[in-house]
């Protein structure tokens, strides 16, 4: 299916934002396309000895499904080298092993998804959840209810899409006017990721075309591959669950600052933008100088994420780059700026990465369950000290996504972040 030629993004935009700063920043988008700055690479990089003469090509391998692949990869593309004072060092990229003083909590929410009867048994999953997201963003979450098929039939829909050639997953490449499909040159902070992705979002009215004006967001449409229906209807399936399980721990967030369990679903409800995404890491010539994802905060609210058994995602807590240790059937959660924003700082949105891995490819599946784009996000009264004055002022999540997705697509300067709308 092909884009069309990027008019509907723009329409929609007008009817969200009456024609205002959000309308212009998809015009430049728009313009942007001519192609991707080559000036982003920070002078005072090692350049791998791998790196191709011509500084373009990017030869992502290519898996068959079972670790094994298909072409390896050849080439460091210049834009993936990652400044130096960025990189994993020896030190902190062995941070995952067992050594490790101090790890992501491990949380048993079992009470929470059964609505158990045992209040008692839900206050303290909520207060171990309000504990975790203060102290770390992170935490992991067991006994969730999510059957381990669904989770091993999204894992072999993974592995099967990214074996795919290339050219079979570039027919559904994501654009600058469709941030739904494949793409393998995504930025993260200027620096292209060690990685491949699919993202898709909500599907509003299922019966009809993905690309009906009904199905329309911001973000474009869902592309899907041809002639692989068990693909669309696995990570359908897995998206609605995975809605649900986020609106839970929501729900338990809400609970553990003192709100109604029930306070944020005025942001979500049926037009909420979550993003699904599959990733794939590729094995790496030279995971000392690039990153499978860059450090970075998540844009929304929170984050359920579904990883493989290799590791090398890693958060940032007390100066220190910890590892989040692969277990088998959890979920990795952690939140967004969006929540660090309604709660005013009480609850920070973590800075994170994933480290490049030289003998094994990764895959993971992360969830971002984001609010509707008519929602502006503002400090919680409740979270805010009497006396003192709110952190942040209001945030368009509608602009926020959309110059996140500037930066993720094309290098077109700083990222936007949430210290930007810090009240000054
Ligand atoms: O691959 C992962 O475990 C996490 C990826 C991530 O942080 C992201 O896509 O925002
Ligand atoms: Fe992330």
């Amino acid at each position: 299916m092909t884009a069309p030629a990027g008019c509907i993004c723009l329409q929609l935009r007008t009817e969200l934002d009456a024609g205002n700063h959000v309308q212009r920043m998809r015009q430049n988008l728009m313009r942007g396309r001519l192609g991707r700055s080559r000036i982003g690479i920070v002078s005072g990089i090692v350049r791998p000895t791998a790196m191709a003469p011509h500084g373009e090509a990017h030869t992502v391998a290519s898996g068959d499904g079972n670790g094994n692949f298909t072409s390896m990869v050849a080439e460091i593309d210049p834009k993936c080298i990652v400044p130096e004072e960025h990189r994993a060092t020896e030190a902190d990229a062995s941070s995952f092993d067992d050594s490790v003083e101090r790890s992501v909590p491990v949380i048993d929410i079992s009470a929470l998804v059964q609505k158990s009867s045992d209040e008692s048994a839900i206050s303290r999953v909520v207060e171990q959840i309000g504990a975790a997201c203060k102290e770390w963003g992170f935490f992991q979450a067991i006994n969730h209810g999510v059957p381990q098929e669904l989770l091993d039939e999204l894992a072999a829909a993974e592995r099967e899409f990214f074996a795919l050639p290339l050219e079979e997953k570039k027919r559904v490449n994501r654009s600058i006017t469709n941030a739904w499909g494949y793409a393998n040159d995504e930025l993260t902070k200027r620096t292209r990721d060690w990685k491949e992705c699919f993202d898709f979002g909500p599907t509003y009215y299922p019966d009809l075309p993905d690309d009906h004006e009904s199905n329309l967001s911001q973000d474009g449409f869902n592309q899907w591959p041809e002639g692989r229906p068990k693909f669309k209807s696995v990570l359908t399936r897995y998206f609605d669950v995975m809605t649900g399980l986020s609106t839970k721990l929501l729900e338990a967030i809400a609970m553990s600052l003192g709100l109604e369990a029930d306070y944020f679903h005025q942001y979500f409800g049926k037009k909420h933008s979550s993003i699904m995404r599959l990733n794939f890491y590729p094995i790496c010539p030279d995971p000392t100088v690039v990153m499978g994802v860059n450090r970075h905060k998540d844009a929304g609210a929170l984050t359920v994420i579904s990883q493989d058994d290799v590791g090398g995602l890693q958060v940032l807590n007390g100066g220190k780059w910890i590892g989040v240790k692969p277990i088998k059937g959890a979920f990795v959660i952690n939140i967004g700026d969006m929540m660090q924003v309604w709660t005013n700082d009480i609850y920070k949105s973590p800075v994170h990465r994933v480290l490049a891995n030289k003998l094994s490819a990764r895959y993971s599946t992360p969830y971002f369950f984001n609010p509707a784009y008519e929602t502006f996000c503002a400090p919680i009264e409740a979270c805010v000290k009497p006396g003192t004055e709110p952190a942040y002022q209001p945030v368009s999540w509608a602009q926020y996504r959309l110059k996140r997705y500037e930066g993720d697509v094309s290098d077109r300067g700083e990222e936007v972040q949430i210290a930007q709308y810090v009240k000054g």
